[in-house]
């Protein structure tokens, strides 16, 4: 928010006029005109009488601009004030104030009912509260222990005043045990509840949980809710791939309810278990990382990965090596009508208006015709410092590095990607080359995308799953392109 009067008045053939509004109060607030350039500022106009040799003359000064970039919501309001005002028209704008991250409210109070509901029809697109002419009533899961144990104030401070801004329904529940997802999603009675979107504040751990308990029972199709997620986690991958590091992004992903479909993989172990991932697959080094780090969570919360590996980089043993036989099928897609959709969505990136959305348009991966069945093909490599099985670029809110630069959440694909078989100063090439993102052309590092991959690996050895550990040497992995309904965009940095 500043005070750029030149600028505006510049600008000002380019607004619509909202209507004659007292700013604050509608008993004593200052007398102001409301505009609006859609996509870009709500501003207001000062009324000011001037005398200039004898006569009077009316003046306009700009006296406050909201961009539409920090704008979280509007709301229209007919209040019945028990007092000499009677009804009056609220006109509401949430704005995020960045340098002091607080979020405050203008009201605007209209003179007249019908610029009042004008105004109502022209913001008609920042009502988050219905989408596709449903009320919203979202589901919000918090994991309080994940992370740096942000989640709680992530859902008071940012998620909770947005949703009650925008007027949008929802409950709360608090993950009891690291069985608690399975268990309420079992329990949850939807003619009870009537949710009909998720949000996850927490880890990909915990979004994983919801993914696969959800999908137990196909026949009340919580498949189709939209998923949100906040990044309350240690790691945060999925939620860095809809919306970046930034909680209050996330949070306005949310509120605009901005849909993509996204891409997930399902796992098919040798004993018939199955499950759907949606963040990572890794075998070898980083697997072992994670078994061997869940007992210092207490101790090291998200920096326990590091300080198990640690050790592995100092040890005089030989640096490890693991063993595996990896095939993978392509099929070759058709693209169809997403000349369109791209069209649609790059209107709504340019236009910078926050909380409107479009709310239909077709995603690159509901697009896709099939036109092949591929051969598998075996991955000329048999050793491994790791390997591992993405769907987007596996970004973490932590560091800055970017494992998988090549791939993103809906394009319907999966990848593998890792480093061969290499020497500890070696592996120390690459994590210096993937700190600064240029690991991809790295002699050791490999990628290959795929639609099927299949795994042979030595008895007893494990991979590790969204943050958990599997025992099984003899896998399958296929990828389910758009398969979950995901809030968020997708990250351009
Ligand atoms: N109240 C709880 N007590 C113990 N464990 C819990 C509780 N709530 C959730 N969990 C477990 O915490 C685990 C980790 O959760 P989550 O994925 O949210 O965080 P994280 O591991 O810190 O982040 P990331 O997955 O992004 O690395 C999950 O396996 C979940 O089952």
């Amino acid at each position: 928010m500043g005070n750029s009067a030149i600028e505006i008045q510049n600008d000002e053939l380019l607004s619509y006029k909202l209507g004659s509004v007292w700013k604050d109060s509608p008993i004593d607030g200052k007398e102001v005109d409301l505009y609006f350039q859609p996509g870009k500022l709500f501003f207001t106009m000062e009324r000011r009488e001037i005398s200039l040799s004898g006569s009077t003359k009316l003046s306009k000064k700009c006296e406050t601009i909201i961009s539409c970039d920090n704008v979280y919501g509007v709301s229209t309001f007919e209040d019945y004030l028990l007092n000499d005002v009677g009804a009056t028209y609220r006109l509401s704008i949430m704005n995020f104030e960045e340098k002091s991250e607080k979020f405050e409210t203008f009201n605007y109070y209209f003179r007249n009912e019908e610029e009042f509901k004008k105004a109502k029809l022209k913001c008609a697109s920042y009502n988050c509260t219905h989408r596709e002419g449903v009320e919203r009533n979202i589901c919000v899961l918090v994991n309080p222990i994940s992370g740096k144990k942000v989640s709680r104030e992530y859902y008071s401070d940012i998620l909770k005043p947005v949703l009650q801004f925008n007027r949008i329904k929802h409950e709360m529940y608090e993950t009891q045990s690291a069985t608690y997802i399975d268990e309420f999603i079992s329990e949850l009675n939807l003619k009870e509840h009537s949710f009909n979107e998720f949000v996850v504040i927490g880890g990909d751990g915990v979004f994983s949980q919801l993914l696969n308990a959800i999908v137990k029972y196909p026949e009340r199709k919580m498949i189709q809710f939209p998923i949100g997620l906040m990044p309350g986690g240690s790691t945060n991958s999925l939620c860095c791939a809809l919306s970046g590091k930034n909680p209050y992004t996330a949070c306005k992903n949310i509120a605009n309810k901005s849909l993509l479909k996204g891409d997930v993989f399902n796992v098919k172990m040798n004993d018939s278990k199955q499950s759907i991932y949606s963040t990572a697959l890794s075998y070898g080094l980083p697997s072992d990382l994670v078994r061997e780090s869940e007992n210092l969570r207490d101790f090291f919360g998200r920096y326990r990965y590091i300080a198990t590996a640690i050790p592995k980089f100092i040890s005089p043993k030989k640096f490890p090596v693991y063993k595996s036989e990896v095939y993978y099928k392509l099929e070759d897609y058709e693209d169809q009508g997403t000349e369109d959709s791209n069209t649609e969505k790059d209107q709504r990136t340019n236009s910078r208006v926050n909380v409107p959305k479009v709310s239909e348009y077709k995603t690159k991966s509901n697009c896709k015709n099939y036109k092949s069945e591929s051969e598998w093909r075996k991955i000329d490599i048999d050793e491994f410092s790791f390997h591992v099985i993405i769907t987007h670029e596996n970004r973490s809110s932590v560091g800055k590095d970017v494992n998988a630069p090549f791939a993103r959440i809906d394009d319907g694909f999966m990848y593998i990607f890792g480093v061969k078989k290499c020497t500890r100063i070696q592996a120390l090439n690459f994590l210096s080359k993937a700190s600064k993102g240029t690991q991809v052309g790295y002699e050791k590092f490999f990628y290959q995308k795929a639609t099927e991959l299949r795994f042979r690996n030595p008895s007893g050895s494990y991979f590790c799953s969204d943050g958990e550990p599997y025992r099984s040497n003899d896998y399958t992995v296929k990828v389910l392109p758009g398969f979950v309904n995901l809030m968020g965009e997708i990250v351009k940095e």
